[in-house]
């Protein structure tokens, strides 16, 4: 700081180009999967960002607390979210609220991609469909397209489809064989903001080792505890201190509730120790060096607890 500060006095007309660490024109933005069940959301999503992608951020209270999965390419990221809630099988009081709610993430979301199977509209389609504003961008896809004994009988789907709702896009995809899958992107860039990543890219690609140190301690951590943990964690790095000799990281776990913390950390800390342990053998192998590996838990509040209460009263 007292170098900058130092430079800056001695030469005050030099003028610093910003930097910026993405290309120009990279764009950025959400991305909501939505579709009554068994359309094939989850299949597509782990096409896209890869199987083990599967993120929480730290930023709570919006839709970015949802975030499943990250996916990015040089010019562009997308943050796919998860809607939960999504559904429109149980009528009652609490439906309007839980409408509501999911109302509110998709006007946040850049696009929505609205998932049907490429056999044709079913009713559950279509009451899945009212929920979504119209004024939302939405992608039609229609998946499952490797099942379908006659491709010509997409064109009168599409034209069907546009009867329905004003789509952005129409695209036939094989979720399953990944078949138009790059199409999908480059259709739903288009609408996502001109706009920096949201997360470090880095980090949310499938290959870097701050990646796949977080997905190991989440790995260890959800082999010991399994079924203790009901709503899954997630992993945050927040330290990466590297040189030739060795590696200090510090990881966090986030739990989403007080009460899964000591679940976590284990009587007398012994499961947090063991999931350090077992996660700092790998990372050593994975580094080839001596790794101090310091595991924490943090609790993570975020809007996902009204989900939550309507999870419990059955509904999802
Ligand atoms: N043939 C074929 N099967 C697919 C395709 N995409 C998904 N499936 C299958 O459809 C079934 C449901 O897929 P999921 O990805 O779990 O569907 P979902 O919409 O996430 O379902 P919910 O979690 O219940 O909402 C699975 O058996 C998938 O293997 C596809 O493109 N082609």
């Amino acid at each position: 700081m007292a170098n900058e500060e130092k430079q800056e006095d001695a030469a005050p007309s030099v003028v610093i180009p910003e930097e910026r660490p993405y290309p120009k024109g990279f764009r950025c933005g959400y991305i909501a999967v939505v579709g009554r069940p068994n359309v094939g959301k989850s299949t597509l999503i782990n096409y896209l960002v890869g199987e083990k992608v599967s993120i929480t951020s730290h930023k709570p209270q919006t839709t970015r607390d949802r975030v499943l999965g990250v996916l990015t390419r040089d010019n562009a990221q997308f943050v796919f979210v998860d809607t939960p809630g999504f559904q429109s099988k149980y009528k009652g009081g609490l439906i309007h609220h839980m409408n509501n709610v999911v109302r509110g993430v998709l006007s946040e979301v850049d696009v929505v991609f609205f998932v049907i199977d490429a056999i044709g509209w079913k009713k559950a389609d279509e009451e899945v469909l009212r929920l979504i504003p119209r004024e939302s961008t939405v992608i039609l896809v229609l998946n499952k397209t490797d099942e379908l004994k006659n491709r010509e009988a997409l064109l009168p789907l599409m034209a069907e489809s546009m009867q329905k709702f004003p789509f952005a896009a129409i695209i036939p995809t094989s979720a399953k064989k990944g078949k138009q899958c790059e199409e999908l992107l480059e259709e739903a860039k288009k609408y996502l903001p001109e706009d920096a990543p949201y997360y470090d890219p880095d980090l949310y690609t499938d290959k870097s080792p701050r990646f796949l140190v977080a997905e190991t301690v989440r790995e260890k951590a959800f082999r010991l505890l399994g079924d203790e943990l009901p709503y899954g964690i997630a992993v945050t790095i927040d330290k990466w201190d590297e040189t030739d000799k060795s590696a200090e990281i510090i990881a966090t776990l986030l739990v989403d509730n007080e009460r899964h913390r000591p679940i976590v950390i284990g009587e007398k800390g012994a499961k947090l120790r063991e999931i350090s342990r077992l996660a700092r053998a790998d990372v050593e192998k994975m580094l080839g060096k001596p790794v101090h590996l310091e595991v924490w838990v943090r609790v993570r509040r975020g809007w996902s607890d009204d989900i939550r209460a309507l999870k419990t009263l059955g509904y999802e």
